[in-house]
């Protein structure tokens, strides 16, 4: 006998697409309307980054094209909420009425934690100007020696006019970052900035008044309550700014001015269509602080979209993305990810749904002042 549920009977369904009729009727407040299809896609990555090897996460179709809702398995409900506000509005209205102030944005390889060898070969197949190195992330006590060859590596690779810039995610207490900073420098012939070299705000401001290197915040906005007190601290040069975790391109738009510090855009090891997404905030930015962050379409396996947003000679095009439909066919989520995803999205959209009440009811919680 057919009943509604025959329609997500897995035999009838495409590989990875979501049942959007079981989530709208799970959603009382429409915030997926707008939204005909939802197709969960997983890609490896080219190099273990972050811990991380395999990405995963939901492609949504609406009337401005596909916007990305793709927050990392480890994020509670609360930040996820802000990811599907940015796919929703990429999905739903896309660029339109953004200030374009640039065709082009600069990009920075971005190079993992690997070899030496690894890291000159990355930096030479750029072509880019600028190295944004990961350091600090591995445990053991060759770390910082690694960390030293590397960045040695690329300078060599980049000449005396590259710029080098490193991110250490919060690894380091202020002591520990005061004595090994200087000898990174030292190691990378100058470096231009050093991302959230540690996890809180206040241990930024300590190690500000000790070392003369900028420092970048990109935790301290991101996963803030109150990021605005980046720029408040006085502590922090460059405002590193993420399309997804900050619920999208207007809002992260709107916090860049609020903020008032040149700031760099960078991916969450996102396929093309966020790429695109974090290219047309950038490209949105009166003060950007150099290349940006979007150059990590090469750290994927696969990609969605035809051509990819891959920079060349450094620079990513600002142009709308193309999904095509045979690469969303072939890395379309199996049934079991797929579940895990229809679940997790349903929590999504009743927390995104949740916190948008609350910011109506009381305008004061929104985060630095900007509704989700
Ligand atoms: O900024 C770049 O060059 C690449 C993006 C990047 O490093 C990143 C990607 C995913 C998650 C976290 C981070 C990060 O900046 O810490
Ligand atoms: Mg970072």
């Amino acid at each position: 006998m057919p009943t509604e549920n025959a329609s997500f009977d897995s035999s009838l369904r495409i590989r990875g697409e979501l049942d959007l009729r079981a989530l709208r009727a799970q959603d009382s407040s429409g915030l997926l309307t707008g939204i005909d299809r939802a197709v969960v896609w997983t890609i490896k990555l080219t190099t273990r980054f972050r811990g991380i090897t395999r990405r995963d996460g939901v492609l949504l179709h609406g009337g401005a094209g596909w916007g990305e809702v793709a927050p990392f398995w480890n994020y509670g409900l609360e930040d996820s909420a802000a990811w599907l506000a940015a796919g929703l509005e990429w999905a739903l209205a896309g660029a339109t009425g953004l200030p374009q102030i640039r065709h082009s944005v600069p990009v920075n390889v971005t190079i993992p934690e690997v070899s030496s060898e690894a890291a000159r070969t990355l930096v030479r197949r750029s072509r880019a100007d600028t190295a944004k190195v990961k350091v600090a992330g591995a445990s053991d006590s060759d770390s910082l020696d690694s960390d030293i060859q590397r960045l040695g590596a690329v300078r060599d690779e980049l000449g005396p006019e590259g710029r080098i810039r490193i991110d250490a995610n919060g690894a380091w207490d202020p002591r520990t970052a005061a004595t090994v900073l200087p000898l990174l420098d030292k190691a990378a012939g100058g470096l231009q900035y050093v991302e959230q070299p540690c996890p809180d705000l206040a241990d930024l401001v300590a190690l500000r008044r000790v070392i003369d290197i900028p420092i970048a915040a990109d935790e301290s906005i991101r996963l803030s309550t109150d990021p605005l007190a980046v720029a408040r601290s006085g502590a922090v040069d460059v405002a590193i700014l993420k399309v997804a975790p900050l619920g999208g391109v207007r809002r992260a738009y709107t916090l860049a001015q609020s903020l008032g510090m040149p700031a760099v855009v960078s991916s969450a090891l996102d396929t093309s269509v966020g790429l695109s997404a974090g290219v047309s905030l950038a490209a949105a930015l009166p003060e950007l602080a150099g290349a940006c962050g979007l150059g990590t379409i090469r750290l994927l396996d696969r990609d969605v979209a035809a051509p990819s947003f891959t920079p060349v000679s450094g620079a990513l095009p600002v142009r709308p993305v193309h999904v095509s439909r045979r690469l969303l066919a072939s890395v379309a989520a199996d049934d079991d990810l797929t579940s895990r995803w229809q679940v997790r999205l349903g929590h999504i959209v009743s927390a995104l749904r949740t916190r948008r009440e609350r910011e109506r009811r009381d305008p004061g919680c929104a985060i630095a002042g900007i509704p989700l």
